[in-house]
């Protein structure tokens, strides 16, 4: 990406990584509405031009630069809010709120700053943003698919609670940490679905601006890739954690060049 794109990502990844924090990090347990709410209010003044620290000031610089929304900003926040109530999920739609809030809006953060390919940016541009949800959406279940394990040893269990009595499985299996058949189906389950939101997303990245294309695919074929380590792991995903490695990771590096250069779009078409 360019350098003024790149901090600019770097400063929202900031934004996003301290509100994840407030609620994740060490101060976790200090955590309240009330620190929410003063979170917003900081939020507000950084977009009209009054930071509150240096990290801040980078948001600011960024916003000012780039046709920045604040409503997925704040959408975060709430997805915080939802978060420190809930620690389970009734069904799929609850779930894709959460995802919606806590990685959806990094999409619609993200694309202003990346650019749309001037081929596109007199049209609709609604299905690129849709893309840029559904690409979050899709990196937040593989998230959760990850780290079942971990979560649980927090009492947190992301996956909808339905889905699991449809399979004979229920909270106590995730705590009980064994992987059986029935879990591998519904694993199976879950995987085809999240690669379906990578899917959905593959077409709405071809249509942002060249420059931007590579480090978007980059990410999203490792992401999904994250899925495959899930299969190899037999779907033991509640007592390992899969795990991309570096060599792998470079490897994949061209193969994502290739797919995000007009050279492929060409001969995609
Ligand atoms: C497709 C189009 C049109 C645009 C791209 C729009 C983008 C950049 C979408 C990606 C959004 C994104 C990066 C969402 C974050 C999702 C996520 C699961 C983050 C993981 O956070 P952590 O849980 O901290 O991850 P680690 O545990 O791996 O550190």
């Amino acid at each position: 990406m360019t350098e003024d794109r790149r901090r600019a990502i770097w400063a929202i990844y900031v934004w996003c990584r301290r509100t994840d924090e407030l609620v994740d990090g060490p101060n976790a347990s200090n955590m309240n509405n009330s620190v929410l709410d003063r979170w917003e209010e900081r939020l507000e003044q950084i977009f009209e031009g009054r930071p509150y620290d240096m990290f801040d000031a980078a948001l600011t610089d960024t916003v000012f630069k780039f046709p920045i929304d604040i409503k997925p900003f704040k959408d975060m926040i709430e997805g915080m809010r939802m978060d420190i109530k809930k620690s389970r999920y009734e069904n799929f739609q609850e779930l894709y709120l959460y995802c919606y809030y806590v990685a959806g809006t990094v999409g619609l953060m993200s694309v202003p700053v990346m650019g749309i390919d001037p081929k596109y940016s007199h049209g609709s541009i609604d299905n690129i943003y849709n893309a840029a949800v559904l690409l979050g959406i899709g990196n937040q279940l593989t998230n959760i698919l990850r780290d079942v394990g971990e979560d649980a040893i927090r009492g947190r269990v992301y996956l909808p609670q339905d889905e699991l009595a449809q399979f004979g499985l229920s909270d106590t299996d995730v705590f009980a940490r064994k992987v059986n058949d029935r879990w591998r189906e519904f694993m199976r389950e879950q995987i085809t679905r999240a690669r379906f939101y990578f899917n959905q997303a593959e077409e709405g990245a071809l249509k942002l601006n060249e420059a931007s294309r590579w480090p978007v695919w980059a990410s999203m074929l490792l992401y999904r890739k994250i899925l495959d380590e899930i299969e190899e792991n037999d779907y033991d995903n509640l007592t390992k954690r899969a795990y991309v490695g570096r060599t792998k990771k470079i490897l994949m590096l061209p193969w994502a060049l290739a797919r995000a250069t007009s050279f492929s779009n060409l001969v995609l078409q």
